[in-house]
């Protein structure tokens, strides 16, 4: 603001823009006496947010000031609600006294809120992580890179890595789900984050590579990075440098408990990318809600911190062999020696000690939570006891993680009260016996009740009213109360100091001085629990390091014995991993649909290996298709966890990737139709998948016109087993596909079963050798309420495509088969392997007529009159190459 602008306000209100200049993009929350206000466009915004009234407070600078005010009492939960909206709030307190203030009570800067860097119980969501991203970009060779950070705020995750390009980008963006996002202003992918919401753009200078890595070196308090093994990795750590600053900034306070910084290498894991994240429904789905997820089904953790990095190891997939043995080998122990629920009760103890510690570094744990901690630290020995006879290497390594605090936990014991309050600020937060000085200070104000039960009744017995009463009130303090209709008998000492409508109130010297006393033990006693309770901290931060690996070994403890749980009572087995080549599976299941479903699930086989690499999976709409590829795609990720897996028992090869191509679902926010979302996601497969990639896709080409789509899924299938050789479930309803299974090497049908029975259709879900032969779309289309007439209509159109096609079509027939049989038990008999015997596929002449169409339309475009000889025999090439 300039200075003429300004000097036309009042003077609060200069100062008001004085610190609103500092926080432009954050809801300025200006603390007046018991009530925070919002101003001009903070005030509109919050009054729309929280729909709470837009009022105006006078007038500055010649205009009405918009205004919204929350009482200070209701802040927290105001400001809850606007964290959750993804808004940030930056709350000003009055720092002066206004009773000596010339001019407006000074004010400063006390909290800034936003959302990745909440670690407050009240703002935090318990099964989520609350990432902070930082993301920075380069070019290089002329290739995007972009460099990630991201912290964990309330736990001290701190990691970063690169990728390259867009695609990379998003795909990460939706593994990591971040709360909020800080780029430079001038970063060049601003479309591809989406996130409306708490994207916060801070200046190009805040990535610059020198400080950022100063930045580093300083909270590390190492020489250099080359110990983190991320030196190379430039545009990270400028998106690093920029995440710390930002998170000291609304910090205001140092992080001690980011202790390191982890490089995530994408060797390491499956790349998994956003579509098929989604498709997979790992914890969010298809609707954007949390039901029906895997997680929904897997996650029985006995603490929050176990329920976040189950999430965690289900969306980082690992490649490293031994480790996932080494897993596997935890879970088998814990299962079958039916050990696990032994560990349930003492780790729910544990609770959430992650974030707890996390709270005691920055320094705003409150009194329950050291409650909490106690309690946690109690249950850890428990723990370790339980674990002393275990075989598996890697629980005798957790352990040993699992660090006694025998010192602390007692100290706990004997500091805090049974049950404390929730801040420190009131008191009554330590034990007696803790602290002499506290007990002393303590027995003044104690001492207090009985002095004033005895004045009340010597009071009362000195002057003969019976209405009188000594009590005492935070503004006037102690006082004399008698009813207006006594309040004339009051004795002459009583001095008046103040009147209520029925009463008045006294005081007189001997109360006075007594209240001098009590009121200064009340504010010793305070500053003294508060001194007490620094103390604590300070005593937990020293070990701040054993407690947070004590806490990383309890949650994989607790994920693992989960597992062990889920694999007992889901009857998971535990599968064969390794690196030869090949997925076998016997007897899988879908783990959300079987526990959804009210009939029972059908189990069923799969065989992929090199000499049949790429199934072919046709059958019936309705028929199980996408659910057995799915099932496929999650018993594989399972496996890559440790998890056992809804299998009767698989033998699954490590993969690199896992990408699915699946449903339908426009961008049209991002601009892109259905169909040029399928065809994105097609293009980043065969792109990018290798011989050990597993790759799911459903109906592709279906989103354009039948010649066009039949001929790019033709040819992706082609490249996809040709080139590729990768692993591939390739789902269609063009029945023309089938027959590639003929012509390539490594490819082979399957088909999911249905039968008719009385006019319906009765869905097998089995999958069975070879292609199927109808999609009994009108079937479906009756069962699924389809009018009657318009099925009736559909019927006639069909007869009428056999008349054109000269095609019997008979077995398409909707019509009940005449020798269906007349009861239930013998139903089933006329399978589709049946109506196969006589079915010739309908598209393959539309196919074969289609490649004339080519034909014909290139000899039409050639002008033949203008046409040099060596033009023509080019063309007549041309022409021949059209000829599959
Ligand atoms: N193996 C199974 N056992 C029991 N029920 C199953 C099985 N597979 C699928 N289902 C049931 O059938 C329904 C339809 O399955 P799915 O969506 O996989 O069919 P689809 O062949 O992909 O259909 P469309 O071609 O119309 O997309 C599922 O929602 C599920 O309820």
């Amino acid at each position: 603001m300039s200075k003429t602008t300004a000097d036309n306000h009042t003077p609060m209100m200069r100062q008001y823009f004085g610190l609103k200049s500092q926080h432009p993009n954050q809801l300025l929350f200006y603390r007046m006496g018991d009530f925070y206000e919002l101003f001009y466009d903070d005030a509109k915004r919050a009054s729309q947010l929280l729909d709470i009234t837009l009022t105006a407070r006078g007038h500055s600078g010649g205009m009405p000031i918009p205004m919204a005010g929350i009482p200070f009492h209701a802040a927290e939960n105001y400001i809850a609600r606007l964290v959750r909206m993804g808004e940030s709030v930056v709350v000003a307190e009055q720092t002066g006294d206004p009773a000596t203030s010339k001019g407006p009570v000074e004010r400063q800067i006390a909290r800034i809120v936003t959302p990745g860097t909440i670690s407050d119980e009240a703002f935090l969501e318990e099964k989520r992580e609350n990432l902070l991203l930082s993301l920075a970009h380069q070019s290089r060779k002329g290739l995007d890179v972009f460099g990630f950070s991201y912290l964990d705020m309330a736990s001290g995750r701190f990691c970063l890595f690169e990728v390259d390009g867009h695609e990379a980008l998003s795909s990460e963006l939706q593994r990591l789900s971040p709360r909020e996002i800080l780029i430079s202003e001038d970063f060049p992918a601003r479309d591809t984050l989406k996130l409306e919401k708490g994207i916060a753009e801070l200046g190009p200078w805040h990535f610059d590579y020198e400080s950022s890595y100063r930045q580093l070196i300083q909270q590390f308090n190492t020489k250099d990075l080359s110990g983190f093994g991320c030196e190379a990795l430039t545009a990270a750590i400028s998106s690093a440098g920029a995440l710390l600053q930002y998170a000291k900034d609304t910090q205001r306070s140092a992080l001690p408990h980011i202790q390191s910084i982890m490089v995530e290498h994408k060797d390491d894991s499956v790349l998994i990318d956003g579509a098929t994240r989604r498709n997979l429904e790992i914890d969010i789905n298809l609707t954007g809600g949390t039901s029906n997820t895997v997680v929904e089904v897997l996650d029985k953790c006995s603490t929050p911190m176990g329920s976040r990095l189950l999430k965690r190891w289900l969306h980082t997939p690992i490649r490293d062999l031994n480790e996932i043995q080494a897993r596997q080998q935890v879970v088998s122990e814990l299962k079958n020696n039916l050990t696990y629920d032994t560990f349930e009760a003492p780790l729910k103890k544990v609770g959430d000690l992650e974030r707890i510690l996390s709270r005691v570094a920055l320094r705003s744990a409150r009194p329950r939570d050291l409650l909490r901690l106690r309690f946690a630290l109690e249950a850890a020995p428990e723990i370790t006891q339980l674990l002393a006879s275990v075989q598996s290497q890697r629980l005798t390594e957790l352990s040993q993680r699992i660090i006694a605090q025998p010192a602390i936990t007692e100290t706990l014991a004997k500091a805090l009260v049974e049950n404390p309050p929730s801040v420190v600020r009131d008191g009554g937060v330590f034990a007696q016996g803790y602290d002499e000085e506290l007990d002393e200070l303590l027995a003044l104000s104690t001492n207090a009740t009985d002095f004033l039960a005895e004045m009340e009744r010597t009071e009362k017995a000195r002057t003969g009213i019976s209405s009188l009463k000594v009590g005492f009130n935070r503004v006037h303090g102690y006082y004399i109360e008698i009813s207006r209709l006594h309040s004339d008998q009051a004795p002459v000492e009583y001095i008046r100091r103040q009147t209520l409508k029925n009463a008045e109130r006294f005081i007189t010297p001997e109360l006075k001085a007594f209240e001098d006393k009590a009121l200064s033990a009340k504010s010793k006693s305070l500053a003294r629990e508060k001194e007490l309770y620094e103390a604590l901290l300070d005593q937990l931060n020293e070990v701040l390091g054993e407690l947070q690996t004590t806490s990383q070994a309890l949650a994989q403890l607790d994920v693992l014995n989960n597992f062990a749980e889920r694999a007992n009572t889901l009857n998971f087995n535990c599968p064969e991993l390794h690196n030869r080549g090949g997925i076998q599976i016997i007897g899988g299941r879908h783990p959300v649909v079987e526990s959804v479903i009210s009939e029972p699930f059908v189990p069923n086989d799969l065989d992929l290996n090199d000499k049949r690499s790429l199934l072919m999976i046709t059958g019936p709409n309705m028929g199980g298709k996408s659910t057995y590829m799915r099932q496929i795609a999650l018993i594989t990720l399972l496996a890559h966890t440790g998890c056992f897996v809804p299998a009767e028992s698989a033998s699954i090869s490590i993969v690199d990737r896992i990408f699915t191509r699946m449903g339908s679902s426009d961008d049209l926010a991002g601009g892109r139709s259905t169909f040029m979302v399928e065809m994105t996601e097609t293009a980043n497969i065969l792109n990018n998948a290798s011989k050990n990639s597993l790759v799911l896709m459903d109906e592709v080409g279906r989103g354009t016109s039948t010649f066009d789509g039949l001929s790019l899924a033709w040819a992706a299938v082609d490249y996809l087993a040709k080139e590729l050789k990768c692993y591939v479930l390739f789902a269609t309803h063009y029945f023309e596909l089938t027959t590639l299974a003929d012509q390539l090497d490594n490819a082979a049908n399957v088909h999911l079963t249905a039968t008719e029975y009385e006019d319906e259709i009765v869905f097998l879900h089995k999958v069975h050798e070879g292609p199927a032969s109808q999609s009994y779309g009108l079937q479906v289309a009756q069962l699924a309420g389809v009018p009657r007439g318009v099925i009736g209509h559909a019927k006639q159109k069909l007869k009428e495509l056999e008349v054109v096609t000269g095609i019997d079509l008979d077995s398409h027939s909707i019509e009940t088969p005449a020798n269906a049989p007349s009861t239930k038990a013998k139903t089933k008999q006329r399978t589709i392997e049946e109506n196969n015997k006589d079915y010739q596929p309908l598209q393959v002449d539309m196919f074969a007529q289609a490649e004339q169409n080519v034909l014909k339309n290139t000899l039409e475009e050639l002008d033949l009159d203008n046409m040099t000889p060596l033009e023509a025999i080019n063309a007549l090439y041309k022409l021949k190459s059209q000829l599959s």
